[in-house]
């Protein structure tokens, strides 16, 4: 791996810049290893932030590749590293800290990765002799999977966490971004493995899914609800997952080879789950550590098998007769799904096949990049609209569907089962979101990154399914994170709010920034930027200020005048 560059003057070769710039920018690498934590930046100011948005923006995403002499194989193999944009009275302050997973503390003490993550198999005490080995290997065989919280924030009530994809959730607090209680969620669920993406419904109740793995005998996808609030209120430091509940549960077809998946679908009846032919070989999984393997390489894309799609009734709890399926697909993000006349649209980013993981392995991002992390299939957005009730006689081969304006199908075959074609929307776009008091109901908008030759978005994107019109926003050397809906108080109109991004740059002159721009037109309202180094991050969300006891939450006042002594103001 290349040198870094600290001194902004230093003049590096021009590939050696884009390298570098990466690194510096997005810290692919990970050479940021001193805390960059709790901080409070005074901004500088472009345009005016609307008086009314007053909240905090928090974010998760991998912060830290490299420990001691040893670096992580994969770019979300990273160190959770939190952050937080506080918007008050027009100003914005930013802050960063690691989550202080068992993970991160275990490393940090070793001085080296002692934990497995998705892309870099890790081993914790380096084996004095061959027996100790022998029995190091044995206790790894059901793997204690790590609690570095990367992904997502997830809301549960007053409470918000910080989300991967294993059994861990790890309760933050989002004013410091202190961490709190480790949470398995297996000590209230069955679940070896769980999405990053829930849903929420008007009340904040959870809805999430997640995966039992060979447990009595039985592989199974399990939808799991936690309330947001219990009768008689909760009681002071009692965990919310205390009261979850399993929905439902759906055998997986296969007991040692269960699908992965990244997120689901919700609409305000049914639950759209995919059984999609990207799997986990739990075999593999069992033996990865005695043959120093990553998880990663427990994964696959199967191109011969279809994608399963599963229908779940919420009022019944029980999946819906019809059996759905269609060509084998990859999908990590549902955009959104709603019912129309008897139908159930779902709307998803689909990949031909599962290719995009490889493309964040350091080495590809680091070396050659343009040549190596160069997309081979588009991540698309499509819609597939399903008949809830299959007319027994209709005739095979005929088209279910008869929605003016949607050309997807879905086909009656010969044993009764439907295959669904989709319609294919729009070509390279990724890390969707929308209004989400349209989840689950008819929309319109579709804001995402946009993304071209790479997986790295250099754009934001609105997508109107309606006029299949987009609208975009870009800027030299600017790398967008997921863009953010947030809806003007009392607005009517699915589009009336703002979309909030942080940006990071590639250019050493421009710092990133807080992007403001109005949901409607697209049109840039404000920007704050921060001279510190961001990381590029994954998923989070939007905290009102109106849902927090403002008197408890509010920044210190006196925040701004001690940031803007210097650079950045390290907490005390
Ligand atoms: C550690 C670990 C996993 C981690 C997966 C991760 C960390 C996925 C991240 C996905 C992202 C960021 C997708 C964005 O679209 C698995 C495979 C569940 C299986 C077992 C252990
Ligand atoms: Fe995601």
């Amino acid at each position: 791996m290349g040198s870094f560059h600290k001194d902004k003057t230093a003049v590096p070769s021009e590939r050696q810049v884009t390298l570098e710039l990466y690194n510096r920018r997005i810290a692919l690498e990970g050479f940021w290893k001193e805390e960059i934590a709790s901080m409070y930046i005074f901004s500088d100011y472009r345009g005016k932030i609307p008086a009314w948005l007053q909240g905090t923006l928090l974010r998760n995403g991998p912060g830290m590749h490299t420990v001691g002499e040893t670096s992580y194989n994969h770019w979300f193999d990273g160190l959770a590293l939190l952050h937080s944009f506080t918007i008050r009275d027009g100003e914005v302050y930013y802050r960063s800290k690691y989550l202080r997973s068992d993970t991160y503390t275990a490393n940090i003490e070793a001085n080296r990765i002692v934990v497995s993550e998705f892309g870099t198999m890790a081993y914790p005490d380096p084996c004095k002799n061959i027996f100790s080995k022998a029995f190091s290997y044995l206790s790894h065989t059901i793997p204690d999977f790590t609690d570095n919280c990367l992904i997502n924030i997830m809301r549960c009530g007053e409470d918000f966490y910080a989300t991967t994809e294993t059994n861990y959730i790890r309760k933050i607090n989002p004013q410091t971004l202190e961490t709190l209680e480790k949470v398995d969620y297996r000590k209230y669920v069955a679940v070896n493995l769980a999405t990053s993406h829930p849903h929420y419904d008007a009340a904040g109740n959870v809805l999430n899914i997640g995966t039992s793995i060979v447990d009595k005998g039985k592989t199974k996808y399990v939808i799991f609800k936690i309330p947001a609030t219990v009768p008689g209120g909760r009681k002071e430091g009692r965990s919310p997952l205390k009261d979850a509940e399993v929905f439902c549960s759906i055998a997986a077809r296969s007991l040692l080879s269960p699908s992965y998946y990244h997120s689901f679908g919700v609409t305000e009846n049914y639950v759209v789950f995919l059984e999609q032919p990207f799997k986990l070989d739990i075999l593999k999984m069992a033996t990865a550590y005695i043959r120093g393997v990553s998880w990663a390489s427990c994964l696959a894309f199967h191109g011969e098998d279809k994608t399963h799609i599963h229908i779940i009734d919420r009022r019944t709890r029980k999946p819906v007769l019809a059996k759905y399926h269609t060509d084998p697909m990859v999908v990590f993000h549902h955009v959104n799904a709603y019912e129309e006349d008897g139908c159930l649209l779902f709307d998803v980013i689909a990949y031909e096949d599962g290719s995009l993981y490889q493309l964040f392995y350091l080495a590809n991002l680091n070396e050659d990049f343009k040549e190596n992390s160069r997309l081979t299939s588009m991540p698309t957005l499509k819609r597939f609209v399903l008949p809830l009730h299959v007319d027994k006689n209709a005739e095979v081969g005929s088209n279910l569907i008869n929605l003016s304006f949607t050309t997807a199908r879905a086909l009656k075959e010969k044993d009764g089962q439907v295959y669904c074609q989709p319609e294919l929307l729009y070509e390279g776009l990724e890390l969707p979101r929308i209004n989400y008091a349209h989840n689950g109901k008819p929309y319109r908008y579709v804001f995402a990154a946009g993304v071209q030759w790479s997986p790295i978005p250099t754009k934001i994107i609105k997508y109107d399914i309606l006029t299949k019109s987009s609208l975009k926003w870009g800027e030299e050397h600017c790398w967008p994170a997921e863009p953010l809906f947030v809806p003007t108080p009392g607005a009517k109109d699915e589009d009336d709010g703002i979309i909030l991004s942080a940006i990071v740059s590639t250019d050493p002159q421009k710092s990133p920034f807080l992007l403001v721009l109005d949901a409607r037109t697209f049109t840039e309202l404000a920007r704050a930027s921060v001279d510190v180094e961001m990381h590029l991050d994954i998923h989070g969300l939007f905290i009102p200020d109106a849902g927090w006891d403002l008197g408890k939450q509010a920044p210190s006042r006196e925040a701004p005048a001690r940031a803007a002594a210097g650079r950045a103001a390290p907490q005390t």
